[in-house]
């Protein structure tokens, strides 16, 4: 058992505990070494004095794998830095590559308050064992393109089943499995279709890249005569699974209708969306809709970090600028797309503090002088934090601790890190200014 004493709520005045057992939050209240006779031999105790007590933030939408190639191709748009960076290095990677820039990926995450990522990606061995040895939590989904290709298809196919099957056979709490077919522009129709079915079979959701560019959807309307989510509504996509769709930056009225029709939920990219000067995503429109709304980095390819404390920032700020509107996106509803929205989007008891939900805790230490004074704290979190946490615990396990981890040598990441991205830049032939 562990316990949390005297820590900030953001929903309550005062100090509270909270008491957690196995992997729940077990109880949310005070005094609880007296109320719930806990003997002290028993129990770790955390002393949470001067410190507020959030809940873990869900990332929907990354690759983390794609730590290694941050600051690699800046200030290009998103085919360009597709085809003439990012597949070539990736064609090089193999399961270590990805194992290293997962562990990398999962140290920034969780120095930073995420506590569950939606992954979609190649190499999931790698990522798995990653996961496993971090302590985070992770949806994971194997990347699959076919480029319209039979025979890439297949073994597409042959790769997701596998990967869906040993998930499902690992039986961990912490990992999840998903599909991930990458986008309409990219997959067949045959492939979307194989997509739709297993999700259905399994009971997974479906994440993949929807309406990043207006190139991407002009390739589409070429190809199918359709929008991009006026094709997959036509190919029955959305029936009986959950999708989140990534992205969402161009969508016509009728796109918008198909989204709230069939629950499709959005994962909002903002500064992965500006960096490769894709747009910025009608979220307003959305909520009006009371579609779901959730946050993602995407890959520090286009990001370039995984800080979700970022996103939940600009995601306010970006639509209050162009709608000329201050009330547009209070803070409270964008801290709410990267904790409840996200754990609701991935069908996880997470994102919120509650008892018998999973226990994925983060505590930030507030003798900071960016969170004084401590009063607005709600509104510290999202204008003013920059992310930096002090304690976290996910699935009922301390993972970090005076912000530092507590189950693997950062330092050895990141030297792993270093000599990986020098192995992979040598492979390659990319342009490099320096
Ligand atoms: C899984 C594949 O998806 C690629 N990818 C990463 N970021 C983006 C993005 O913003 N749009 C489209 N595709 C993306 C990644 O490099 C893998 O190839
Ligand atoms: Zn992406």
């Amino acid at each position: 058992m562990i316990l949390i004493r005297d820590v900030r709520l953001l929903e309550s005045n005062g100090n509270w505990d909270i008491l957690v057992e196995g992997n729940r939050i077990k109880r949310i209240g005070r005094n609880l070494l007296e109320k719930e006779s806990i003997d002290k031999r028993d129990v770790e105790i955390i002393d949470g004095k001067n410190m507020a007590a959030i809940p873990g933030l869900v990332n929907t939408h990354t690759h983390i794998p794609m730590t290694i190639f941050r600051g690699v191709a800046d200030d290009i748009p998103l085919m360009e830095w597709l085809n003439n960076y990012i597949w070539k290095m990736e064609s090089k990677l193999n399961e270590e590559l990805v194992y290293i820039g997962t562990l990398l990926g999962t140290v920034e995450m969780i120095k930073s308050g995420t506590t569950t990522f939606n992954d979609m990606y190649f190499h999931l061995d790698g990522i798995i064992k990653g996961v496993l040895e971090s302590g985070i939590r992770a949806v994971l989904s194997y990347g699959m393109i076919d480029l319209f290709d039979e025979e890439k298809r297949e073994k597409e196919i042959k790769n997701c089943e596998k990967i869906v099957k040993k998930i499902i056979k690992m039986d961990n709490p912490r990992i999840k499995p998903a599909i991930g077919p990458h986008a309409p522009y990219t997959c067949s129709k045959e492939l979307l279709t194989f997509s739709h079915e297993i999700a259905r079979e399994y009971n997974i959701p479906v994440h993949i890249h929807m309406n990043e560019t207006l190139n991407e959807i002009k390739i589409v309307k070429e190809k199918t005569g359709m929008r991009p989510f006026e094709y997959l509504n036509s190919i029955e996509f959305f029936e009986g699974v959950k999708v989140i769709a990534a992205h969402c930056v161009h969508l016509s009225d009728r796109e918008i209708d198909i989204i709230e029709k069939k629950s499709v939920v959005v994962s909002h990219n903002p500064i992965s969306n500006l960096k490769l000067g894709s747009g910025i995503a009608p979220i307003p429109k959305l909520l009006e809709k009371n579609i779901l709304i959730t946050l993602g980095t995407d890959g520090c390819g286009s990001n370039n970090n995984l800080n979700i404390f970022e996103e939940i920032k600009i995601s306010s700020l970006i639509h209050k600028g162009i709608s000329l509107d201050p009330t547009s996106i209070p803070g409270e509803v964008s801290f709410k797309f990267a904790t409840l929205n996200g754990g609701k989007a991935l069908n996880l008891e997470v994102g919120v503090l509650k008892e018998g939900y999973l226990a994925d805790i983060v505590l930030v230490d507030l003798r900071k002088p960016y969170l004084i004074p401590v009063e607005n704290l709600k509104s510290h979190l999202v204008y003013a934090f920059n992310g930096v946490v002090d304690t976290v615990l996910i699935d009922g396990n301390v993972v970090l601790r005076d912000g530092k981890m507590t189950n693997i040598d950062e330092y050895k990441i990141y030297e792993m890190a270093e000599k990986a991205y020098s192995k992979l830049v040598e492979d390659v032939d990319i342009k490099r200014d320096n």
